[in-house]
């Protein structure tokens, strides 16, 4: 499948964040987005998703149209820059609770398997991190969108949801953005920056020096 979403016009009082933006997710990809803060990756997430209303977009499934909120179809999972679970449950009832396997989950982060009582409040903001991203990337969907899934996590970590997402994106689409552009680039097979409102397909890391984003 084929997802599309053009001509994306966003406007926060009067103040233009996006202008005719494009991206592109297909499954059996991952779709790298980069850019400075505040330039847009989020909001245009969330107008996929269809949580954000900008004030023009045409968003396509195979070239066919969709007019819908996308996440009413039950196809598309988000995982948001705020915690998603819920402070009170344990992780054990997390996994039952998103029908994801454990025990599988134990089998690559084996150090996690200690936090299965435990409350989604007792454990670390990379913990709970670990977590969340496994369960959205777990989910039985078309197209997975994950917004800063990096940002708290060691290495070590980052390196197994490399793993995981290689594994995930057999099935399905997944678009992903973080500011750890190192594992973007290992892991997207397309990138876009997001630059002065717009998007633009980047092939390589010297295009990302030469248009600012990295320093030299
Ligand atoms: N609800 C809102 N009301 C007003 N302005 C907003 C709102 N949400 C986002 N913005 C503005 O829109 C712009 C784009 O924000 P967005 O979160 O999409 O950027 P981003 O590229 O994801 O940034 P970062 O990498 O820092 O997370 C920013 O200037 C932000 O201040």
């Amino acid at each position: 499948m084929i997802f599309e979403i053009d001509n994306v016009e966003l406007n926060f009082d009067n103040k233009p964040i996006l202008k005719a933006a494009y991206i592109k997710a297909e499954t059996g990809k991952v779709t790298g987005l980069l850019g400075r803060n505040g330039s847009g990756k989020s909001s245009i997430l969330k107008i996929l998703f269809g949580t954000l209303k900008p004030k023009h977009k045409l968003f396509r499934v195979d070239n066919k149209p969709v007019l819908k909120a996308f996440y009413k179809t039950g196809k598309i999972t988000m995982l948001p820059q705020f915690p998603l679970l819920p402070p009170g449950i344990t992780t054990k009832k997390a996994f039952y609770m998103y029908k994801v396997d454990f025990g599988e989950f134990c089998d690559v982060f084996s150090e996690m398997y200690a936090t299965k009582n435990q409350k989604t409040k007792e454990l670390s903001g990379g913990e709970q991190r670990i977590i969340e991203t496994y369960l959205v990337l777990k989910r039985n969907v078309d197209i997975v969108l994950l917004d800063e899934p990096f940002a708290q996590l060691s290495p070590l970590m980052i390196d197994k949801f490399t793993a995981v997402i290689q594994q995930e994106k057999k099935d399905k689409a997944i678009i992903i953005t973080d500011h750890r552009y190192e594992a973007i680039l290992k892991v997207s097979d397309l990138f876009f920056l997001f630059q002065n409102k717009q998007t633009k397909i980047v092939k390589s890391k010297n295009e990302l020096i030469k248009s600012g984003y990295l320093p030299h």
